[in-house]
């Protein structure tokens, strides 16, 4: 076997309103790298010792179980930039870690179809999985039989990261969200998220931090877990932002501010931030790749 070395990027669910369906994905990398071995082998990031049952080797073994192929040994070395449990994805950038290794190990030849419809089922929902494959900006959603995903290309903004230490586990954030919306409720928060749509396609940007800014499906309801949320989007707002929205689920928060406009903005909301990692992030435009 030729070494080769499979990376998938980061991203940023939800976008306000766009609740389990708008995704961006983010230049923060998992990487693996794979070579030939007599043993099977997986070392995590961060550890010198094998885990036979780590979460990204376990995903490839269900993938294989469903084509019906045995993946030959190998030694796999994870590395990644995406903090877990922070609202960037990594859960979804480690299934399909999981799913690409399947695919290149077990030869399955996957389409990217297919590679969306088992994250999203492994997953619950296809706004992280549908960037981690695609890269860009993705809208998809969940039919019966099939997961519909659009990208849209050209988003001129610059992106800022506020990562703090703390972690939230998307699970807990969801059990925070009522079952149900009420008619009336549910229409105005699905008007927002079309015009956040209408919006970046037009390129509307002050609209779209604004309609951003009007997320009515889960920001109000998670918004008493997330310290500084009121502080961190006031401020980038101060300093020119056009709009700031929780990443995902939380707890980190994302800005989006006029391009060229961003290191400055980053400087400034760092000095205010302590304990936090407040980064200037690129988009990635590739999606999961193999070097
Ligand atoms: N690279 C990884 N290796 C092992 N487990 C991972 C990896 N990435 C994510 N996970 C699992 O997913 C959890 C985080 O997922 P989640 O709560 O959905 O947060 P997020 O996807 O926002 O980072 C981690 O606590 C861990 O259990
Ligand atoms: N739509 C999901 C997105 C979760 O993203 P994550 O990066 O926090 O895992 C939600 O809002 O629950």
């Amino acid at each position: 076997m030729i070494p080769f070395r499979i990376s998938v990027p980061a991203s940023s669910a939800n976008l306000g309103p766009g609740f389990d369906s708008m995704g961006l994905a983010l230049g923060l990398y998992i990487h693996l790298d794979v070579a030939d071995s007599d043993k099977q082998a997986f070392f995590a990031h961060g550890s010198s010792e094998s885990e036979e049952n780590h979460f990204i080797w376990n995903i490839s073994k269900q993938v294989a179980e469903r084509y019906g192929v045995t993946l030959p040994s190998c030694s796999v070395q994870e590395t990644s930039e995406i903090p877990l449990a922070r609202g960037l994805g990594s859960s979804a950038s480690a299934i399909v870690a999981g799913i690409e290794l399947a695919n290149q190990l077990g030869n399955l030849q996957l389409t990217d179809e297919q590679k969306l419809a088992f994250g999203t089922e492994l997953e619950g929902h296809p706004d992280n999985i549908a960037p981690a494959i695609f890269g860009g900006l993705t809208i998809s959603t969940m039919l019966e039989d099939d997961i519909p995903s659009v990208r849209l290309h050209d988003i001129d903004l610059d992106i800022i990261a506020y990562i703090p230490e703390v972690e939230l586990k998307t699970e807990v954030a969801r059990d925070c969200l009522p079952d149900t919306y009420e008619r009336n409720y549910a229409a105005r928060a699905s008007a927002m998220s079309n015009i956040v749509v209408a919006a970046l396609y037009s390129k509307d940007y002050a609209l779209f931090g604004k309609m951003l800014e009007n997320d009515l499906f889960h920001e109000p309801f998670r918004k008493v877990l997330i310290s500084h949320f009121d502080l961190i989007r006031e401020n980038a707002k101060m300093l020119g932002a056009y709009g700031t929205a929780l990443s995902g689920a939380g707890p980190t928060m994302l800005s989006f501010v006029p391009k060229g406009n961003g290191e400055a903005v980053k400087q400034e909301m760092a000095k205010q931030l302590e304990g936090y990692q407040v980064k200037l992030l690129k988009i990635d435009t590739k999606g999961v790749s193999i070097s």
